[in-house]
């Protein structure tokens, strides 16, 4: 499994890294038999996979059912598990608590929080600990209750330098990895250049270390609104269509199932009732 110290390395080699969210165990096992480098379990799912309007519904315990699932899928990529809505912004014990259950219980190999500020102070107490924690600025969608939607952020001269601040702040507070969401590319490729940890973007354009998407609108899955600067590889929402209007076809006509489907000898069925009649 790479480890967070291979991930500096490939960012002082200029290798691109590359992530990739996934929520259960046959998503996450194509992902690591397709290499990709790391795997975020990302509270995404409220909206992609449980039909939440946004991310701040999903609790601590959805991620840790998701993460074990992810975990038995994919056993030697490198797990980061996003820490959902409020899950780290009680008493550093409560958070505590809560990461003990990521990391402990589902086996994460980090945490994910958004924001900067105190929030990188609380990172920092986590590191201290021992846990690998990657932060997340710029578009945090916990808090698109505060932003007021899911826009670019960073765009002005002041909260350009914010962005930095705080991500200087993170890389100081021991974080291993930064994700950059939804933000100009040149401000990103900045962050990117000062930085001597890895930063991932998501809507960061083509400046950062690594890419992250979100894995139903990467294969062509998503039900709902897909982002700007999503890249579908393939149409999976169209596959699954043919099969299920198909499937529906044939057992309304009698095409399914076929001989080949079938438990035969049906013996013990006619020494019981004397056969079908
Ligand atoms: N399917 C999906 N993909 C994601 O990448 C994603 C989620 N869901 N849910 C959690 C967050 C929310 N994200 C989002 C959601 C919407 C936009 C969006 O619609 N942005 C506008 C840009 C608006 C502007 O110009 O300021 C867009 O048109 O893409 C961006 C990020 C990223 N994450
Ligand atoms: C969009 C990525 C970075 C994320 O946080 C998620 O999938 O929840
Ligand atoms: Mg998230």
């Amino acid at each position: 499994m790479k480890t967070t110290a291979d991930f500096r390395k490939m960012k002082l080699e200029n290798e691109k890294i590359t992530m990739v969210t996934a929520y259960d165990a046959p998503s996450a096992k194509l992902v690591e038999e397709a290499n990709l480098d790391v795997i975020l379990v990302g509270d995404s799912l409220g909206m992609v996979v449980l039909g939440y309007d946004s991310t701040v519904p999903v609790t601590v315990d959805d991620m840790v059912h998701h993460t074990k699932a992810v975990k038995r899928g994919a056993k030697d990529t490198f797990v980061v598990t996003d820490m959902p809505f409020l899950s780290y912004h009680g008493t550093i014990s409560e958070t505590i608590e809560n990461v003990k259950k990521l990391v402990q219980d589902a086996g994460a190999d980090a945490v994910k929080m958004e924001g900067g500020g105190a929030v990188l102070e609380t990172a920092k107490l986590l590191i201290d600990a021992g846990v690998p924690v990657v932060a997340h600025l710029g578009l945090t969608p916990q808090t698109v209750g505060v932003l007021g939607g899911y826009k670019v952020q960073g765009k002005n001269k002041e909260d350009a330098e914010k962005l930095l601040a705080d991500a200087k702040k993170a890389e100081a507070s021991g974080v291993s990895m930064l994700v950059l969401e939804c933000v100009p590319e040149e401000l990103a490729g900045l962050v990117t250049e000062t930085l001597s940890i890895p930063v991932i973007g998501i809507g960061a354009g083509r400046y950062t270390d690594g890419q992250v998407l979100v894995f139903h609108d990467l294969i062509g899955y998503t039900q709902g609104h897909v982002p700007k600067f999503v890249k579908r590889y393939g149409n999976v929402s169209n596959t699954i269509q043919e099969a299920l209007k198909e499937y529906n076809e044939t057992v309304k006509h009698g095409k399914f199932p076929e001989e080949k489907h079938v438990f035969q000898p049906i013996e013990s069925v006619q020494q019981l009732y004397g056969g079908m009649k």
